[in-house]
């Protein structure tokens, strides 16, 4: 199961083609939106969320509410359109008094873009570069997760840090973080923790106030996994390189982190590694779940638990210098509206990417044709775990 995107984010719409897909799966409109209003939120957003308001069109390959085996394709569109039509027209002359971005923004791909594709325009560049995109992926990856969802897998996130403003968590080992969904949901920043909600809204103030912006941290979790799902023969089927790249295809995400993750480079083997032990119920388990749910890149059966880091947002309302493309003269970059904060957005945006790759994978052991074959595959999967440790 894959998809592929395409619109700028102040075009009619953007557009998601999923394939891949098998057939008999349960779509729910409703489900997607939700996902679709989770990305939008979160305190620190700008104004363009006031204008956006989400929500998916399925155009194909769906029938009376299941998949048919056909790409699935997906429409969301941008009301922010109307203010951009002559703009962004896709034929005929710019209007009269276009304004070209020619003032590029460090930490965007602005100038690289425009170095690259010998625009005199970053606006080119930056219409494709924006996050915008990300509604696209997050409508497409409804379907990776109602198929995950089918197969008893969960995806979810939370916030961890933003900017200095940290959630210490009770469990540093994060075994199975098992926060209530409402208390993530209904924090305005998307964690747990009503005192270091507090924290990061104050954090995101205090940068507002500054013309600033902020990054932070934040965790991918994924429960209900098999073990033995992924693979280690190649590198092409490891997941712990698939999810990461995966992860690294979010704009702004600069670190990813598989369960200790870089603290396991500063222990000693014998407290990084998982014990193995065989309960009569369960077969095998593990002591602990340092890995982050995955061993040879393939998932153990614990939760997937995936730290990311995300950088801070490149438009600053005080803008560090930059070079005209037409004087060459120095100056201070664009700042249009933005952003002062989008960890929760992305945080959203990749439960979408992890629950891709994770399908993907499903897909590959389990069989890709009818959802009725590929629960019959997993079932008699898990029997022959079950047979395996007696
Ligand atoms: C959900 C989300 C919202 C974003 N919002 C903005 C924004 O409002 N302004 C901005 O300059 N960058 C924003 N970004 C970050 C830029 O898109 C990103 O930094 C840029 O494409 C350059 O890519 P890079 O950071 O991976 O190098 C956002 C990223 C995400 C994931
Ligand atoms: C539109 C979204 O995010 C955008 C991502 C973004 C960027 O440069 O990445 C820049 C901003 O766009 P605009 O200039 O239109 O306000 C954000 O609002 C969105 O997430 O829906």
């Amino acid at each position: 199961m894959r998809y592929l995107t395409a619109g700028e984010s102040h075009g009619s719409c953007l557009t998601a083609i999923v394939e891949g897909v098998p057939a008999g799966l349960k779509i729910s409109e409703s489900q997607i939106n939700t996902d679709l209003a989770r990305r939008q939120s979160g305190y620190g957003r700008g104004g363009r969320q006031k204008i956006e308001h989400d929500v998916v069109q399925v155009v194909s390959g769906v029938r009376f509410g299941r998949t048919t085996g056909a790409p699935v394709a997906l429409i969301v569109r941008n009301r922010d359109w109307e203010n951009w039509e002559e703009r962004m027209a896709p034929f005929g002359g710019p209007p009269s008094d276009l304004k070209r971005e020619v003032t590029p923004r460090p930490g965007h791909a602005d100038l690289v873009g425009a170095l690259k594709t010998d625009t005199d325009d970053c606006r080119n560049i930056l219409e494709r570069a924006s996050a915008r995109e990300t509604a696209a992926r997050v409508a497409a990856a409804g379907i990776a997760r109602e198929f995950l969802a089918d197969l008893g897998v969960e995806v979810f996130s939370y916030v961890t840090s933003i900017g200095d403003a940290r959630f210490e968590e009770d469990d540093p080992l994060m075994r199975a973080p098992d926060y209530k969904p409402l208390a993530i949901e209904t924090s305005e920043v998307r964690c747990p923790d009503e005192a270091a909600t507090e924290a990061m809204k104050a954090a995101i103030d205090r940068a507002k106030e500054a013309g600033e912006s902020l990054g932070g941290t934040f965790r991918v979790v994924a429960t209900g996994l098999v073990p033995g799902v992924g693979g280690y023969a190649t590198a092409g089927d490891r997941l712990t390189s698939r999810i990461g790249g995966a992860l690294f295809s979010i704009p702004a995400v600069k670190g990813v982190e598989f369960g200790l993750g870089f603290e396991a480079a500063r222990r000693p083997g014998s407290r990084v590694h998982d014990p193995i032990g065989l309960d009569p119920q369960a077969g095998f388990v593990r002591a602990s779940n340092n890995a982050g749910g995955l061993e040879g890149g393939m998932t153990t059966g614990m939760p997937l638990i995936v730290t990311v880091a995300m950088k801070p947002i490149p438009t600053l309302m005080t803008p560090l210098s930059t070079v005209n493309l037409d004087t060459l003269e120095a100056e201070e970059a664009s700042k249009e509206r933005s952003d002062t904060c989008a960890v929760p957005a992305c945080a959203v945006v990749a439960e979408s990417e992890v629950a891709f790759v994770l399908a993907e994978a499903y897909l590959e052991k389990f069989g890709r044709d009818a959802m009725v074959d590929i629960k019959a595959a997993l079932r008699a999967y898990r029997q022959r775990l079950k047979t395996m440790a007696r």
